[in-house]
């Protein structure tokens, strides 16, 4: 059995199978995660934030509890450790020998956010020899970084580089340092080390009490991240901006008397429970068969976009964007509205194209925007971090940008020639590919793609690719449902020959 694992001392994860590139919900395995972790009886952090986290993400969650906590919002009264003995320590990383996992998250839990310290120096050594080499990530906070290492305090961005260089330097692929508790800084900055570059994921700092839990449970969220396919920048990036909008959204709960209480990791389900049927945040896996409409051939065909959207999520088209380049705002934002509570009604996200002011006001799950449009990072200030936001990228270095503005996916093409977008470059298969193995986010290819050559745009089976975004193949057709229908077959059996060829 093939597992996705994420370990912290308080947490592992191993998710069953790989999620396949389809949209048949009803043959897929739910993503699940593994979690062993400690019971916190205030229920924010350890296995109650991990159930929590992976509920809000999506993704199945199970238990194996490694000690019982007695806490409560003032502080961590009674405990028997969280990974409490070396022996425990010892036992799991035998059975990560035993049965290899897909991806391990190390989350070395031995300092609270409220300052307690849950792990004594016994178990250090046997951390950074059996632990950490096996580690895909560890998420250490500025006080576990320095205990991991056996140095001073860290007190700046810069000590936090040298800590997650020297970190990586014991073994795990990935690390992030977690800088929460930094003194004097505006923003929440973790620093992130790929083994070659670091990366500052800054957020904004929200003011709050309620921060207990905020460690377990971007660890957590990477896991789920992971196990529904991501990789592992993306998953990262997902996981600060899910803790930072939970954060944001609990900010004035009052649970407890101490000075820091849990937050509301399960938001989204309320929040979704009244709009829509379909859970907020984004899934790379909807970039499978992304419909595009066009205003001209709506009218060319006398449908309205609303039936033409219909016809398309029906036909098993996987997200929708509304190109409506010739539309009247009024009109487009009716439309809009109603296109939006067709998609939800289905589960399918809708983006904008262009219109960063018809997405805010009929509430749409997001933008597409290209290289002379809104950019990205301003959009994503607008937006908000729930929002979902794609970037038309041609280059690496329009790539790279995309996911530094905080972009959740790009669109790349024109693959082929069209007559859809006027004077548009087409990049070709070979310029895809270039693009799709440069990008740290998952991509759509675009640009003259239909049910003949779609096959191998998929078969090209490159890192990041997750699906081809159409136009005319789809609307500048008599029977969008026919035609989406046929697309989307196309797009499954590619993706199950794939699936094949790679295990
Ligand atoms: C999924 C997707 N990819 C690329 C584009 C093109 O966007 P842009 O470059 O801004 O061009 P216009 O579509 O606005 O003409 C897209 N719309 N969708
Ligand atoms: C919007 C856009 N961006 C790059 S190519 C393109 C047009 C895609 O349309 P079609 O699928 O009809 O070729
Ligand atoms: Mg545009």
């Amino acid at each position: 059995m093939a597992y996705t694992q994420v370990l912290s001392t308080s947490c592992m994860f191993y998710k069953e199978d790989r999620v396949p590139m389809t949209s048949d919900n009803s043959k897929m395995k739910p993503p699940h995660v593994l979690t062993v972790a400690g019971s916190d009886s205030g229920a924010g952090a350890g296995i109650q934030a991990d159930l929590k986290t992976c509920a809000a993400r999506g993704v199945y969650c199970s238990t194996v509890i490694t000690a019982v906590t007695a806490q409560n919002t003032v502080g961590v009264q009674v405990k028997t450790g969280m990974l409490p003995s070396v022996g425990i320590v010892s036992v799991l990383s035998q059975s990560l020998h035993e049965f290899p996992v897909r991806a391990l998250v190390v989350d070395p839990v031995m300092v609270s956010t409220s300052g307690d310290v849950l792990a004594g120096p016994s178990i250090l050594a046997e951390f950074r020899e059996e632990l950490l080499p096996m580690a895909d990530i560890i998420t250490p906070n500025l006080k576990e970084a320095s205990a991991l290492l056996g140095c001073q305090q860290l007190k700046t961005v810069s000590d936090m580089r040298s800590a997650a260089k020297l970190l990586h330097e014991m073994g795990p692929r990935y690390v992030i340092v977690k800088g929460g508790d930094l003194p004097d800084s505006l923003d929440a900055v973790d620093v992130f080390f790929d083994g070659q570059d670091f990366y500052e994921l800054r957020s904004s700092r929200i003011k709050t009490r309620n921060t207990h839990g905020t460690g377990c449970s971007l660890a957590s969220c990477i896991a789920a991240e992971l196990a529904k396919g991501s990789s592992m920048l993306p998953a990262v990036k997902v996981a600060k901006r899910y803790v930072e909008t939970a954060l944001d959204y609990s900010k004035d709960i009052a649970i407890g008397n101490g000075t820091q209480g849990p937050f509301d990791h399960i938001f989204r389900l309320k929040s979704n429970g009244q709009k829509s049927h379909r859970q907020v945040g984004f899934n790379p896996s909807d970039l499978f068969l992304y419909a595009v409409t066009d205003s001209g051939m709506n009218e060319k065909w006398g449908r309205s976009i609303t039936d033409a959207v219909k016809a398309a999520i029906e036909g098993g088209a996987t997200i929708v964007q509304l190109r409506e380049k010739d539309a009247e705002t009024h009109k487009f934002l009716e439309a809009a509205k109603a296109c939006c509570e067709i998609c939800h009604s289905h589960g399918i996200p809708l983006l904008i194209n262009d219109r960063i002011d018809i997405a805010l006001a009929c509430d749409a799950d997001g933008v597409h925007v290209g290289q002379s449009d809104m950019p990205a990072s301003v959009a994503r200030t607008l937006l908000g971090p729930e929002k979902i936001i794609g970037v038309s990228c041609k280059t690496i270095e329009q790539a790279h940008q995309a996911w530094i503005d905080g972009a959740d996916y790009i669109g790349c093409g024109g693959v082929y020639p069209t007559n859809t977008k006027a004077n548009n470059l087409t990049v070709g298969l070979e310029g895809l590919k270039t693009v799709c193995k440069a990008s740290k986010l998952p991509v759509v290819a675009i640009g003259g793609i239909n049910a003949s050559n779609a096959g191998s745009v998929m078969e090209t089976a490159v890192q990041n690719l997750k699906g081809v975004a159409v136009v005319s193949a789809l609307f500048d057709r008599e029977c969008i449902l026919t035609e989406t229908r046929k697309l989307h077959a196309v797009l499954k059996t590619a993706a199950s020959m794939t699936l094949q060829r790679t295990h």
